[in-house]
């Protein structure tokens, strides 16, 4: 029995290009792993199937379409395994659709927990390009920490970080499918008549401001420096975030973004006792489902000793 631990993500900065005609957009992707995570346990079984426990369990499909079932699959065809055996407990905390990738956690989790199960000592190179056939933020979760994802967010350069920074996640009620937020995107884009596609929006660039704040470990630099450029759309597809982040910004959070495509807000905090009351506040004011105090960075996905 393999048990590993992986993390969500928030993204510090989200620098959104224009759609390119594969129909992926060039990201600037400040990928930030935090220490609220999945844990993803491989037990030897009969073809590859999946349980899932936690609070947002029943959101999560345990078909083939689960994006764990797909890298054990993926990673057995790539050995020439033809007929995988492996049951893959999924226990879940990352809020599902909510822009903290969850499914791509699991998705690295249980290609990590499958060739340790498999005592198969895939190269790390192998697994993040597998990782990246699965999902764009996939092979992020492998990697964790801090780092800059290019192209459409897989291409990974990892970045010096000071400290620890705390930070807070308010959860919202049900989630906002990605496409649908990047098309949503594009929509303003056309709606504002700047264009959308990659040959009117200029490929975005990392911040040296927001770079700058995380090698020295500054939370005051990097508040002022969070970035999205899908927040925009997402408060478009759902306005009630607005009461979210104005909440916790009311209750002394240093800075306040939506976590990547959303509908979870990220709120830093100057320290741990600052999280905890900002997480308090967020849920004594009633604009989320659940508050999560919580640091980074933290390694990606890790077999559990
Ligand atoms: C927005 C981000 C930010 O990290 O994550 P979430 O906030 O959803 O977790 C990612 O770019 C999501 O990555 P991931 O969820 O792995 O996306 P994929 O499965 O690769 O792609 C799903 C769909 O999202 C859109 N997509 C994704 C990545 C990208 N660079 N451009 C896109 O336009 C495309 O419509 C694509 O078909
Ligand atoms: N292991 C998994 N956990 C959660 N969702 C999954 C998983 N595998 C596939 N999915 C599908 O992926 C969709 C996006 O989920 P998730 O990765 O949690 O959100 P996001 O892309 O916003 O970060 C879900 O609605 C679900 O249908």
């Amino acid at each position: 029995m393999i048990t590993v631990r992986v993390p969500a993500k928030v993204n510090v900065q989200l620098g959104v290009g224009g759609l390119r005609a594969d129909g992926f957009h060039d990201l600037a992707n400040v990928f930030f792993a935090v220490a609220l995570g999945d844990e993803v346990t491989a037990t030897s079984g009969e073809g590859v199937t999946l349980t899932c426990s936690g609070p947002d369990a029943g959101a999560v499909p345990l078909d083939d379409s689960n994006l764990a079932a797909r890298a054990a699959r993926l990673l057995a065809a790539h050995h020439g395994i033809a007929d995988p055996g492996v049951h893959l407990h999924i226990a879940k905390a990352i809020p599902v659709a909510g822009g903290m990738a969850g499914g791509s956690a699991d998705c690295a989790a249980a290609l990590v927990a499958c060739d340790a199960l498999w005592k198969l000592d895939t190269p790390f190179q192998t697994l993040l390009e597998l990782a990246a056939e699965l999902g764009s933020d996939v092979p992020f979760a492998l990697l964790g920490g801090v780092a800059l994802g290019r192209g459409r967010g897989e291409i990974l350069e990892p970045l010096a970080v000071s400290g620890t920074f705390h930070w807070v996640f308010a959860v919202a009620d049900g989630g906002l499918s990605t496409p649908a937020v990047f098309r949503e995107c594009d929509r303003l884009r056309e709606e504002a008549g700047t264009g959308s596609s990659d040959t009117d929006v200029r490929t975005p660039d990392a911040d040296p401001a927001l770079l700058a704040a995380l090698a020295e470990g500054d939370a005051v630099a990097l508040a002022a420096a969070l970035a999205n450029d899908l927040q925009p759309a997402a408060l478009s597809l759902r306005p009630s975030l607005a009461a979210t982040l104005r909440a916790g910004t009311e209750a002394g959070a240093l800075g306040a973004l939506v976590s990547g495509s959303g509908p979870t807000c990220a709120f830093l905090a100057k320290d741990a006792e600052a999280a905890t009351a900002v997480a308090a506040a967020l849920l004594a004011s009633g604009t989320c489902r659940a508050a999560h105090a919580t640091y980074g960075p933290v390694p990606g996905a890790s077999v559990v000793s």
